[in-house]
């Protein structure tokens, strides 16, 4: 690397100075169109609603009118996308005004004899003569920056590899349209700007990296191949920021097939979604759809409520041999085979069909449905047979509507409408369309009928003629069971299962496999618009849970990231036997396996420490900035532990914006709360939370996953709160969290944890 002269840099100043120039005519010019555009989207809406409301009395009109409004229509939608697309360049030339751009690279092509230079930035920007003043960082050309060194370089197009020789690389931080420092650098991309960024203080919601993607992030970034990309890597290694860089570039590369709205992203809790939410639209792109697990599966079991990661962890911590046995078996591959076995073999007899009932009386019987059921061919799959089964109830129901609007009661209600009612029923549309009176109130008296019989209909539609939790419990009574596991003790679940059921009530384990069988056996569940699906954090995933994501959303391409260390259950995994078994969950062929072991987010002597409670944690490799070492803080008494934090609360916040202690739990945190929160304004966040605010932060450990702080205070890190190997997975979440500080603060003896730790690497550690 080397620093360039004061010409070079005045010759680049000059530079970004005219390409400033240049954006901000082009920002004017652009305005003026879209305040045009916006004038024509409004005279285009208020045609259209003036035209809309002409003619549609006459029933003759209708067709014609019909045809007017789709070509209104039309118009409006091309006005609004028109006045859309200007307003995202007017928002782009504004993000470039500031830092137009962070790279160049000079490119020697076959056959000429000057290099070429390239500038990269977060968007292209080219003059009025169609030049090239800024290359978009995803555009093919630009990834020789993230990934070439110096030489001969290869870099794909859609027309195939092409070869060319970067001479030059050079990285820049520009701010408010000054150059503030400038580099050449023979690596991918230099440290020095790196440590730069790093260094700063964390500004409550995460930025953008694409002036600094690394190699290994760039592959996983660029990759449009793989069906299933799996990455492992370890905390603070730039998953999350992979993601988001990665769907920015999906989105452009595919800007004609593929939609925001098609990606869907599994994040762990809600603050994170909130955290992560910057970072698209600081790249010009809209925000893909994000949900926790425990929304999409509320969503999916309306009524019942179902365990979340956060309350099993609250529960079961620190888990029983049985729970441990339970767990493996129900969060396996082999149980989400035996749900489909069991629902392929299943005979009509054997379907859990229900009455429907109608003022507490059966309106179908269940024989019925079942009859219709064993009727249909044995050769329909199972999904076929339910739906025509549907059909036929819905059916045999609109047939009894039928009946239903000649009875004398549904006259004597018509009789009884006044004049306002009668026509809201027989709609703006049909009034004076009826050949004759009958006909007329045959149509009232079916609309009335239907009415009556709606629950009927909503019960089919939701299937509700099928008890599933009774066809679930079947399938569980049928299970064999592995070594580890009594027949006792998974009596004892099935009968949790029933019983959580009366209270509406579902465990977490049964989700995934529940889920699969309605689905199974009623076709529906399954979402095929969705083409990309990332799920972050992935180690809090069971493969049963992936197995059922990858049925409901078949046509989707998944990226899956996470870092086995960090599993608040589960043992850890290595990355090659862990992509296996996902590579045969999801029945794949095109799958890689990405391993991050550069990790970015804390300073060296922080990640140092962290990496020595992990057994295997020498792969880490630490990002080289300097801070201070980690501080281990014993103290005898609650009482004077929590004086000590109070103390530690202001002291970091002399130098930090967000200091964040982290419990082992809720309960934990809400009595440090209680305790300290008149004297800190400290906030405590819960799941519910959907913003981070700055200053002291108190948190449970799990809802602090993904996130990052500048200072983190691990509160009571005590042999009882964490006593055994089985609590590594938490300590060193929490130890990752931190950018610039650490504090570890134990009342009474420290874990067992650390204090090996300490035993062997003293130095590695402050003790207070
Ligand atoms: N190439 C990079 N350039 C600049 N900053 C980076 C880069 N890679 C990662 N970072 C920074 O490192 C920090 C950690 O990144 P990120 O949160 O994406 O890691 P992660 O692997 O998801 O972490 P964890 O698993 O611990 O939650 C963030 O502040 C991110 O901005």
């Amino acid at each position: 690397m080397s620093t360039l002269d004061s010409n070079e840099f005045k010759r680049e100043q000059a530079r970004v100075d005219h390409v400033i120039s240049k954006i901000e005519t082009q920002t004017e010019h652009t305005k003026n169109l879209y305040n045009q555009a916006h004038s024509e989207t409004r005279s285009v809406e208020s045609n259209y609603s003036q035209n809309a409301k002409i003619n549609t009395f006459e029933a003759d009109d209708r067709i014609e009118t019909n045809a007017e409004v789709q070509q209104q229509k039309g118009l409006v939608a091309r006005a609004v996308e028109n006045e859309t697309i200007l307003k995202r360049q007017v928002a782009t030339y504004k993000r470039l005004q500031a830092s137009p751009y962070f790279g160049r690279i000079d490119i020697k092509d076959p056959g000429e004899t000057q290099a070429e230079p390239l500038y990269i930035g977060t968007a292209s920007f080219a003059d009025e003569n169609e030049n090239f003043l800024i290359y978009d960082w995803r555009a093919p050309i630009s990834s020789i920056y993230y990934n070439g060194t110096l030489g001969k370089v290869t870099y794909q197009t859609p027309v195939g590899d092409m070869d060319t020789e970067l001479v030059k690389k050079r990285q820049f931080s520009i701010q408010s349209g000054k150059i503030t420092n400038m580099f050449d650098t023979n690596e991918t991309v230099g440290d020095e700007i790196l440590q730069e960024v790093l260094g700063q203080q964390n500004d409550t919601y995460m930025a953008n990296i694409v002036a600094t993607i690394q190699k290994e992030q760039n592959d996983i970034i660029r990759d449009t191949t793989s069906d299933l990309l799996v990455v492992q890597g370890v905390a603070g290694s730039g998953k999350t920021s992979a993601i988001l860089q990665r769907i920015a570039f999906l989105l452009y590369h595919s800007r004609k097939s593929l939609n925001a709205d098609e990606i869907v992203l599994f994040s762990p809790n809600r603050l994170y979604s909130r955290y992560i939410s910057d970072v698209l639209p600081s790249l010009g792109e809209r925000n893909m759809r994000q949900i926790t697990l425990a929304d999409f599966l509320s969503q999916r079991f309306q009524g019942l409520n179902v365990q979340s990661i956060f309350d099993r962890y609250e529960q079961e911590s620190l888990s029983s041999p049985v729970q441990q046995a339970l767990s493996q078996l129900l969060e396996s591959p082999t149980f989400m085979t035996a749900v489909s076995d069991y629902a392929q073999k299943l005979t009509p007899q054997e379907i859990q069909f229900t009455d429907i009932l109608f003022k507490e009386k059966p309106f179908f019987k269940a024989a019925e449905i079942r009859k219709i059921y064993a009727d249909l061919p044995n050769s329909l799959s199972l999904a076929d047979r339910f739906l025509k089964t549907k059909n036929t109830l819905i059916k045999r129901l609109k047939r009894r509507i039928d009946q239903e609007a000649d009875a004398d009661w549904v006259h004597e209600t018509i009789d009884h409408l006044n004049n306002e009612a009668y026509n809201d029923l027989i709609g703006k549309k049909r009034l004076r369309a009826f050949e004759s009176y009958d006909d007329e109130i045959h149509y009232l008296g079916r609309k009335i009928a239907a009415k009556h019989f709606r629950i009927v209909y909503d019960a089919l539609y939701n299937n509700y003629f099928i008890d599933i939790y009774n066809q679930y419990a079947d399938f569980l009574r049928q299970v064999s069971l592995p070594d580890g596991l009594t027949n006792t003790d998974w009596e004892n679940f099935q009968s949790t299962f029933q019983k959580g059921i009366e209270y509406h009530k579902l465990h977490l384990l049964n989700a995934a496999p529940l889920l699969f069988l309605r689905d199974l056996l009623t076709g529906e569940g399954r979402n095929r618009q969705i083409q990309y699906i990332f799920i972050d954090e992935m180690q809090d995933y069971s493969l049963a849970q992936m197995i059922y994501f990858k049925h409901a959303f078949p046509n989707a391409k998944f990226t899956l990231l996470g870092d086995s260390e960090q599993a608040l259950f589960k043992d850890v995994e290595a990355p090659q036997s862990l992509l296996n078994h996902l590579k045969a969950a999801f029945n794949v062929k095109r799958a890689n396996l990405i391993t991050l072991n550069r990790s970015y987010r804390s300073t060296y002597p922080i990640t140092n420490f962290a990496k020595k409670l992990l057994p295997d944690g020498d792969q880490i490799q630490a990002f080289n900035r300097e801070g201070d070492l980690p501080t281990v803080i014993v103290r005898d008494t609650r009482q004077t532990g929590l004086e000590t934090l109070v103390s530690l609360c202001h002291k970091e916040l002399q130098t930090y914006g967000t200091v964040a202690i982290l419990t082992r739990n809720m309960k934990e945190s809400r009595q440090i709360y209680e305790a300290i929160h008149r004297s800190t304004h400290a906030n405590l966040l819960s799941d519910a939370d959907l913003a981070l605010p700055k200053g002291v932060l108190i948190m449970p450990v799990y809802l602090a996953k993904g996130l990052e702080f500048d200072s983190v205070i691990a509160y009571d890190i005590s042999a009882t709160n964490y006593p055994d190997q089985r609590s590594t997975g938490i300590l060193y979440t929490m130890a990752s969290r931190a950018m610039h500080q650490l504090t570890l603060l134990s009342i009474g003896a420290a874990s067992p944890l650390v204090s090996s730790v300490l035993a062997d690497q003293e130095h590695l550690v402050q003790i207070e």
